[in-house]
């Protein structure tokens, strides 16, 4: 029987780029946040003479070949495990191709989780990030789940206590940015913006403490203000209901107190203009249902708003449908998903 595996998406609560590394990609901190919006991955596997792989999926920019990330991540898990395998597998998108929430990167951790499944094997878990490391730096978020710290280029990953539940609604412009290309548009920025190599290193630190330092006042930090102990992991029906959710917009606040903030804002919006407008129509104004905190996921394209309820959301995404500069925008109502969430509702029966 296959096995089928939710591939869940991220956002990236912030993002700061640093100097250009050695191996040419850019050191990174970033906080990654799994979100219930998900692709789902359906493996098949049995142990044969001769490793066979066969893809298919139902979205046509997504190849199904070697240049796919399931693809890559199933052919080098068989060769880690000295094993030969006939495997077909297939990917029905529902997220954003190129939308900056780490789609394809999910696929591939979806397809790991399948596959050990499918052969009643498991890979020791710092083989399994490794492993991950090797196909994308967004795969090895998905091993975790919940909330993320991503340091290095992304790829080294580190879980934090989780976040509570918030209301998201993510805008998805009908362009495709490309992350190479964003990178590339930053170490191009020149004039007063620009930072040098030494103050992006302090950056990424001082970044990484800040994030570190949202857990570290138990009694006096945002997150556990006026919590009573069976509140805390927030709650999905106070957020259907459409009941303001305090604690999260407590944490919220604290987070963007750190001064919370994804650089690729500075090359993308600029780019793109329409984007701004979409994170503007994200945050709203006072008196219409705001956001807590709105901006650029990943490199983009996909925007995000965090919200007090799922009717504030609601409201947002109304703004977004009615306003003309925002024709081809696709919106999608959704919420965080912790750790233990991500888990259990990992596979799809
Ligand atoms: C922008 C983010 O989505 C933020 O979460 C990620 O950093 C991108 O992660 P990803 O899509 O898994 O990216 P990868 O497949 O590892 O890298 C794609 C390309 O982006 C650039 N890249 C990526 C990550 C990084 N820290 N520095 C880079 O310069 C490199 O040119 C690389 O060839
Ligand atoms: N499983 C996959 N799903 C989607 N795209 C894939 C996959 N494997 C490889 N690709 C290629 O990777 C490119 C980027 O796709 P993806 O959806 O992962 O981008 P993204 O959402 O911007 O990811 P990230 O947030 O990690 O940058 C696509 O243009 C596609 O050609």
């Amino acid at each position: 029987m296959a096995t089928r595996v939710r591939s869940y998406s991220k956002i990236n609560l912030g993002l700061a780029i640093g100097p250009v590394r050695a191996d040419r990609f850019h050191g990174l901190t970033t906080l990654y946040q799994t979100l219930d919006l998900h692709d789902l991955v359906t493996v098949s596997a049995r142990r044969a003479a001769k490793t066979r792989l066969v893809l298919t999926t139902n979205h046509a920019r997504v190849p199904v070949d070697g240049r796919n990330t399931a693809w890559k991540m199933v052919e080098r898990c068989l060769e880690r495990l000295g094993v030969t395998a006939e495997v077909e597998m297939s990917i029905e998108k529902n997220l954003p191709v190129q939308g900056g929430m780490g789609a394809g990167s999910a696929n591939a951790a979806a397809a790991l989780i399948g596959l050990e499944r499918e052969l009643g094997v498991a890979l020791p878990g710092a083989a399994r990030l490794e492993l991950a490391a090797g196909v994308g730096s967004d795969v090895p978020l998905f091993l975790l789940g919940g909330a993320v710290l991503g340091l290095n280029r992304g790829e080294q990953v580190v879980p934090l206590p989780d976040l509570p539940r918030i209301a998201c609604l993510v805008a998805v412009p009908n362009v495709g940015v490309s992350t190479p290309q964003a990178f590339r548009d930053w170490d191009g920025r020149q004039g007063p913006g620009g930072l040098t190599d030494e103050s992006k290193a302090d950056r990424l630190m001082e970044l990484s403490l800040a994030y570190a330092s949202l857990y570290a006042e138990p009694g006096t930090s945002g997150i556990v203000r006026s919590l009573n102990p069976e509140k805390k992991q927030g709650n999905s029906e106070e957020i259907q209901s459409g009941v303001p959710n305090g604690l999260a917009e407590n944490t919220l606040l604290s987070l963007v107190r750190t001064g919370v903030e994804n650089d690729f804002e500075q090359v993308v919006f600029p780019a793109y203009p329409s984007l701004r407008e979409t994170k503007r129509l994200l945050m709203g104004t006072d008196s219409e249902a705001p956001a807590l905190y709105a901006a650029l996921s990943g490199s983009g394209s996909a925007l995000f708003g965090l919200f007090r309820s799922d009717a504030d959301a609601r409201v947002a995404q109304q703004r977004i449908q009615s306003a003309a500069t925002q024709a081809g925008v696709r919106t999608f109502l959704t919420e965080t998903l912790p750790r233990a969430a991500y888990w259990q509702r990992m596979f799809a029966g």
